[in-house]
């Protein structure tokens, strides 16, 4: 166990509510996140997106805390943050660099890597999501799918022990969607994926229902997408 009380390889929330203003959007939110991929459903403005923007200390609890492999992320958000990799929805909000490759690139700049291991380390994550053709075409030209392709791949190539995504395949089509959800299946990284696109939850092992602040279904997917379905039809 580390000094915050809790262990390596856990993602903690103890108690923890969350107001914006006068509204509380979270309520008492009580999970330990072992699990190598666990994901998030409910329906818009449950809090899901509340809940993941506070593994990487984007938001922080009004009440309780939240501890990632021992840190406390509202008093340790730096480390926490090279630790955890953020895919946001709106990919336009994570481009900062001209072009596809120079915005993977952009990712690395800290990780004081010989210069020809970082091209060969971009390279290979172009390659995977299929962006090889499209590494000098201005980021902020590229379709809305390409652009959450390029997020999740910039993300991706800094090889973050975790990586939380918020709804990373609203814009993709069929083929793209599968690209992603192959890509989840074979990533080493421990996966807390916001979605509403069930299918992709299937294989998960743990699938948590959110409802107005709570969670209100926690279980393997068969359980949990089911309790979802029943809660919204
Ligand atoms: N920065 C903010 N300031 C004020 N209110 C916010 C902010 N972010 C979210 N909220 C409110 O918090 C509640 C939960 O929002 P959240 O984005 O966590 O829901 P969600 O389950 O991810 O929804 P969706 O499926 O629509 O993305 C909503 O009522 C939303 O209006």
């Amino acid at each position: 166990m580390s000094a915050a009380g809790t262990a390596m390889g856990e993602i903690v929330f103890e108690g923890v509510s969350h107001d914006f203003g006068d509204e509380r959007v979270l309520e008492d939110v009580s999970l330990v996140l072992r699990e190598r991929r666990v994901g998030i459903v409910g329906a818009n403005g449950s809090g899901k997106s509340t809940l993941a923007r506070m593994i990487n200390g984007l938001v922080t609890p009004t009440v309780g805390r939240v501890v990632v492999d021992g840190l406390d992320v509202s008093r340790r958000g730096r480390e926490v943050r090279r630790r955890v990799g953020f895919v946001f929805t709106n990919a336009d909000n994570q481009i900062v660099m001209p072009t596809v490759r120079e915005d993977v690139a952009f990712t690395l700049r800290r990780h004081r890597l010989e210069k020809a291991d970082a091209a060969a380390r971009v390279d290979a994550v172009l390659e995977r999501f299929g962006l090889t053709d499209l590494a000098d075409r201005p980021a902020h030209r590229l379709s809305g799918g390409q652009k959450q392709l390029l997020a999740i791949a910039a993300v991706l190539v800094a090889e973050p022990a975790i990586v939380v995504a918020d709804e990373p395949t609203t814009l993709l089509d069929a083929r793209n969607a599968r690209r992603i959800a192959a890509t989840f299946e074979a990533l080493d990284e421990r996966l807390i994926v916001v979605s509403h696109h069930l299918e992709l939850l299937e294989d998960f092992d743990r699938v948590i229902v959110m409802e107005g602040g709570r969670v209100v279904a926690d279980d393997v997917p068969g359980i949990a997408l089911e309790a979802y379905r029943a809660l919204i039809a």
